[in-house]
């Protein structure tokens, strides 16, 4: 079983949810991520979205826009991501991570080289946003032989033949968009979320993960109550924009954990 799946096993058995934070690599500072991600596991986090910096991040919204411009500012490319992934794994052999990105990056680095060295880092699924799934086959077929899972995003505007379409590609969990926008947006209609589960649980037999403007405990809540896992990624980006280098880990640490807390007392 792959770590994704152990992932989500665990917190099934209990009946909780899987909560998957999202920041950018190298925000704000290359010496600081490793860092951070162990502060997000002690948090609770069960699985990590590391986001590849890139200048034109057109899905993002402005507080994770900013978090690739500083990260940019320290020359933060996709092989110091790889390099941040490998320390990672050196002492976490649990935590899956998944990476976030454009395609861009990816290709220039071809699809071989990053599909062996990812593995080799010890990454456990990528998510490229502009690689629309039709398009996607050599890139999985090229992830396949190294076991990364390619995550899909799925979105309100989704018909129901693509869904069908993402259904028969996907490994490890979809990514439900809970809105039309970019990342970091204000007003989730959370039971229009959960209106829509059944139409996407039918097709799919991997876990649903939905992300897009949860900011808080209680959309976390809400969320865990319809879905398999809660992905929140700019509430935790401000953290790391607003914190000083020294308590940094600490808050993100504390802010991990009271929205593990939300999602278990929603589920209890
Ligand atoms: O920031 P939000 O609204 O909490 O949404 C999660 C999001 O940050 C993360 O999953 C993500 C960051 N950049 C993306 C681009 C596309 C899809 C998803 C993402």
């Amino acid at each position: 079983m792959s770590r994704i799946e152990q992932a989500f096993e665990a917190r099934a058995k209990n009946k909780q949810k899987v909560l998957i934070p999202f920041i950018t690599a190298g925000d704000p500072h290359p010496d600081v991520t490793l860092n951070l991600m162990n502060a997000l596991v002690d948090g609770g986090a069960d699985l990590i979205e590391l986001g590849i910096p890139f200048s034109d991040p057109m899905a993002d919204g402005p507080v994770i826009q900013r978090a690739s411009e500083r990260a940019l500012k320290h020359k933060v490319g996709l092989v110091h991501v790889l390099e941040m992934v490998r320390a990672f794994r050196e002492s976490n052999k649990t935590t899956p991570v998944v990476l976030m990105g454009y395609a861009n990056p990816i290709e220039r680095m071809g699809y071989d080289t990053f599909a062996s060295e990812a593995s080799k880092a010890g990454v456990d699924g990528v998510l490229v946003v502009d690689l629309p799934p039709e398009e996607s086959d050599k890139f999985v077929e090229t992830l396949a032989p190294h076991q990364i899972a390619p995550i899909y995003l799925l979105a309100p505007t989704t018909p129901e033949f693509r869904v069908k379409a993402i259904a028969e590609r996907a490994k490890g969990y979809v990514y439900y968009v809970s809105l039309k926008g970019v990342t970091g947006a204000a007003h989730v209609d959370y039971s229009a979320v959960g209106d829509r589960m059944p139409e996407l649980k039918k097709y799919l037999n991997v876990p649903v993960g939905v992300g897009f403007g949860i900011s808080d405990g209680q959309g976390a809540a809400a969320v865990a109550k319809v879905a398999d896992a809660v992905i929140i990624g700019s509430r935790l980006v401000k953290e790391i924009e607003s914190s000083s280098p020294e308590t940094m880990a600490d808050n993100l640490r504390v802010l991990v954990s009271s929205i593990r807390t939300a999602m278990d007392e929603a589920t209890a």
